[in-house]
């Protein structure tokens, strides 16, 4: 499925100021980086715009900082990686616009890389602020999106700059949407989706629309005590969104209803404490104790959910089923990774910073058909909702 979008392919761009929004929400521990996946996926676009003689401003988010500085979310250490990475010095300021961006960027030679703040120290870029979006605008004569993994927000840096500038899609972007579409043309089945993480309220959505495309649903990590304690069973002090049970509720249904095979954790790995030396136990579903609290599938659920995979075609993984950060909480995570790695002949595509690091950390990104830098926006692309960090760039 060929990208109607330009792409910086299409463009002239020697000489000229490109903003390239990135997508460097890497997960960091104690303000370093653990997993730079994300900022290695981005380097085929920087390398092409500086070899193409381009000014090279780069912007991206980090976390949520909701609107205010946040000095554990700055992007410092993204900097510095990239610079490793691509052997060559990346400029750093600490704003998004204003006196500082403007010199820096006005100081650039062809070829120059330069990273702004992170972009949502400014309250105006979740908002989608017009003057925000004009404001980043001003620094520069092109706006290249390849933050695929940011694609499915409207915000400034994604979409509203969009208005008003030339655009094109970067090289990760093209690349990400053209493997998922070829996935999903006429998608092999059986088609499994696993749908866990912590990003309950953004995630749950995604189920509905997902129930009319795959045969299999499995449900893990957080987001899955909603549906246990929607089906009626206590779930302690288990990650909960209380206002999403009746969508759950009906999401159960029309799995029913459609024929899709629903998995939701049958045992689980409950623990007196988030960390790594908690108390902890297997219990079935049924006997989750009222202080404790979930933070893994179980054996008996490992085992089940390992089976649906090695039995599929077609397997689209986004959030990991387990706070596998804590070695004592990573089998599930493990299994499910380890089971996609053993399908053969199975089409398998990881999405999602956190779904990502987990495959790292394993050591089996290279069994993977596909490592997607995107979790939410593989989701909603999966979903065939269009995405407006897309939607917003020129056509060809
Ligand atoms: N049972 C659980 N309770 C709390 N947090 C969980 C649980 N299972 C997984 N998580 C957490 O979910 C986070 C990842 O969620 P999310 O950001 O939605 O995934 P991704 O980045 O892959 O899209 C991880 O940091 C992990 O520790
Ligand atoms: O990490 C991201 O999404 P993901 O966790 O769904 O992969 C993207 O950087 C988007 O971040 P956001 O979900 O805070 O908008």
């Amino acid at each position: 499925m060929a990208l109607n979008k330009k792409t910086i392919r299409d463009l002239d761009l020697k000489g000229k100021t490109v903003f390239c929004r990135v997508d460097f929400n890497v997960p960091m521990k104690d303000e370093s980086i653990t997993d730079d996946a994300r900022i290695r996926a981005a380097v085929p676009t920087i390398q092409y715009l500086s070899e193409q003689g381009a000014r090279v401003i780069l912007g991206s988010h980090l976390g949520r900082p909701k609107g205010e500085a946040v000095d554990e979310l700055r992007l410092g250490p993204a900097a510095a990686r990239l610079g490793e990475i691509m052997n060559v010095d990346v400029k750093k300021v600490d704003e998004v616009y204003g006196e500082e961006a403007k010199q820096t960027a006005a100081s650039l030679e062809n070829g120059e890389i330069m990273l702004l703040e992170n972009l949502r120290f400014e309250a105006g870029e979740e908002e989608n602020d017009e003057t925000l979006a004009k404001n980043i605008a001003s620094l520069a004569d092109i706006y290249v999106n390849d933050a695929f993994g940011a694609a499915h927000r409207a915000h400034a840096s994604t979409e509203g700059v969009a208005r008003h500038l030339p655009s094109a899609a970067g090289l990760l972007m093209e690349k990400e949407l053209e493997v998922l579409g070829q996935a999903l043309e006429d998608p092999d089945r059986p088609f499994t989706a696993i749908v866990g993480g912590a990003k309950v309220k953004d995630k749950i959505g995604v189920i509905d629309n997902l129930l009319d495309i795959v045969d299999n649903l499995i449900i893990g990590g957080g987001l899955a005590y909603t549906f246990v304690k929607a089906r009626g069973y206590e779930i302690g002090k288990s990650m909960l969104e209380e206002d999403k049970l009746d969508m759950a509720r009906k999401f159960m249904q029309k799995a029913e209803d459609k024929g899709v095979n629903f998995y939701m954790p049958k045992d689980v790995i409950v623990s007196d404490d988030f960390s790594d030396d908690a108390n902890t136990q297997a219990v079935s579903i049924d006997s989750i104790p009222s202080d404790w609290e979930a933070l893994d599938i179980g054996p008996e659920t490992r085992k089940e959910y390992a089976n649906v995979i090695k039995d599929s075609k077609l397997v689209i993984w986004n959030g990991p089923v387990g706070v596998f950060e804590f070695t004592t909480f990573e089998k599930g995570t493990r299994s499910i990774a380890e089971a996609m790695a053993e399908a053969s002949g199975t089409y398998t595509v990881i999405g999602g910073g956190d779904s990502a690091a987990a495959v790292e950390k394993f050591g089996l990104a290279d069994k993977m058909s596909h490592m997607s830098t995107g979790g939410g926006a593989s989701l909603e692309f999966i979903e065939g909702k269009v995405l407006p960090g897309v939607a917003a760039l020129d056509d060809k």
